[in-house]
């Protein structure tokens, strides 16, 4: 997941530069960021929910690790020079001329990664519902969570710098492209890894399994998914998750141009306050999440994380182009970090305890799939309201972003609606979203256990 998040951003830093070096515009960046998702969108991640019920963790983690790679590659050729001038770069830029034939194919590309990398987050997902079970699950997500976040900022203090690394007098979009490919290689490889201590740990259960007389694995059925689909609570925690993440990832997709357009710095000096985003909440999400497996206090968590990112929103909207200074972009980018903190934080363990565990890896898959749906409308969007909101505006360093920020604050507003009914609903039928994952019994239990598997 490291690897992949950073191939997701890898080019957000690089907005301006591709925008000169292939002619993509903010119109063409949108549709090319909200690519990822498409195929997840018109079905995909169902599909993958089920290869992931019916085939396992190991062969659906391979899966969608090749298809990373693949898709990454198909990106790759299409930004580089390579491409330019072939007989298909022409043909691809002869219709819907508003989008450059590179654009095109890199946005194919994507498409193909996005289908890998939304396969692998649920994979994941399962995986460390399988290993932590009953154990610190919050925890394990949450370090999970951050170590892809340290990918993210890794990303945005690498990629700009990479740009340069060959010829800083004529900076390429094709170096951190390639290094990030060669990371998912060794992802794929590391995941191949994994298989086999997962087989191991299979060989344990099934021996353990076997002792308690316990019966195998859920099963998927389609007849879980209209389940899902009938259940209010699951409606509240998707459409939480589609409002509160459609103003995160498009957001970074366009933080670094919109910090450079307001404070009139350059594209490395953005990312080197952008990245202290993701730090931030690469730092607390464990630490977060330890406190929600003791401590509990969820739904709090996720009100207080959307209430965060309305205010960071809105100091970008409307407070930093009249106070321009590095200290309030900053001070804005931390805040937002420790929302994003919050929410990932609670809202995925808590999915485990709505939600009957038969349905899990369905309910995991079906979350993703309406958070897609968001995360691949809202590039698009912003892309046509920052073009809408910037007529004739043509240096990619003076647009005004405060419409699509006021447009990112109203869906905190929104997400935020949607934790307050969370609350209030689990306040009246107790479903425990406030309480602890792990009970002080429970803890003892684990010491316990841990003590005996030491011995
Ligand atoms: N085990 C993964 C939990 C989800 C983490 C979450 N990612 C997502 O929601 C992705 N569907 C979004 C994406 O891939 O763009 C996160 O907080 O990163």
């Amino acid at each position: 997941m490291l690897f992949a998040y950073m191939f997701v951003d890898v080019m957000s830093p690089l907005q301006s530069l591709i925008e000169t070096q292939r002619g993509w515009s903010p119109d063409a960046f949108g549709y090319y960021a909200g690519a990822e998702y498409i195929l997840n969108v018109f079905g995909f991640l169902i599909l993958a929910g089920i290869i992931l019920d019916k085939m396992g963790v190991r062969f659906t983690g391979t899966l969608s690790a090749s298809l990373m790679v693949a898709g990454a590659c198909i990106k790759l050729y299409a930004i580089s020079n390579l491409f330019q001038g072939t007989a298909l770069e022409l043909w691809l830029s002869s219709w819907w001329t508003s989008m450059p034939g590179s654009a095109k194919l890199a946005a194919f590309g994507f498409m193909i990664f996005g289908c890998g990398c939304e396969m692998a987050g649920i994979t994941v997902s399962k995986a460390i519902a399988k290993w932590f079970e009953g154990k610190e699950m919050a925890l394990a997500m949450g370090l999970e969570m951050a170590i892809a976040r340290i990918g993210v900022f890794a990303i945005f203090s690498i990629s700009p710098r990479l740009a340069e690394w060959i010829s800083p007098q004529d900076p390429s979009v094709v170096p951190p492209v390639a290094f990030c490919t060669a990371l998912l290689f060794i992802g794929l490889i590391s995941f191949m890894v994994f298989t086999v201590m997962d087989k191991k740990l299979d060989a344990q259960l099934g021996a353990k399994a076997l002792a308690n007389d316990e019966t195998a694995e859920e099963e998927f059925k389609l007849s879980d998914v209209a389940n899902i689909f009938g259940s209010r609570l699951f409606w509240i925690i998707a459409m939480l998750c589609v409002l509160y993440y459609s103003a995160i990832f498009p957001f970074q997709r366009y933080a670094a141009n919109m910090l450079q357009c307001n404070l009139g710095i350059d594209a490395t000096t953005a990312s080197d306050i952008f990245r202290w985003f993701p730090i931030g909440a690469a730092v607390l999400t464990p630490a977060l999440g330890y406190f929600l497996d003791r401590k509990g206090k969820g739904a709090t968590m996720l009100i207080l994380g959307a209430l965060l990112m309305i205010v960071c929103h809105l100091t970008f909207a409307l407070v930093l182009p009249k106070y321009p200074t590095e200290w309030l972009a900053f001070s804005a980018i931390v805040l937002l970090g420790i929302s994003f903190s919050l929410v990932p934080a609670a809202l995925w363990p808590s999915v485990p305890k709505i939600m009957d565990k038969r349905f899990l890896g369905s309910a995991y898959s079906l979350i993703f799939w309406v958070q897609n749906i968001g995360l691949s409308l809202f590039p698009i969007l912003i892309g046509v309201v920052l073009t809408a909101s910037n007529p004739g505006v043509t240096d990619p360093m003076k647009y005004d972003y405060t419409n699509p920020m006021l447009l990112f604050a109203s869906l905190g507003v929104l997400a935020l609606i949607f934790g307050l009914w969370l609350k209030t609903l689990d306040a009246k039928k107790h479903y425990g979203l406030e309480l602890p994952n792990i009970s002080d019994d429970k803890e003892e239990k684990i010491f316990e256990e841990e003590g005996r598997t030491q011995e």
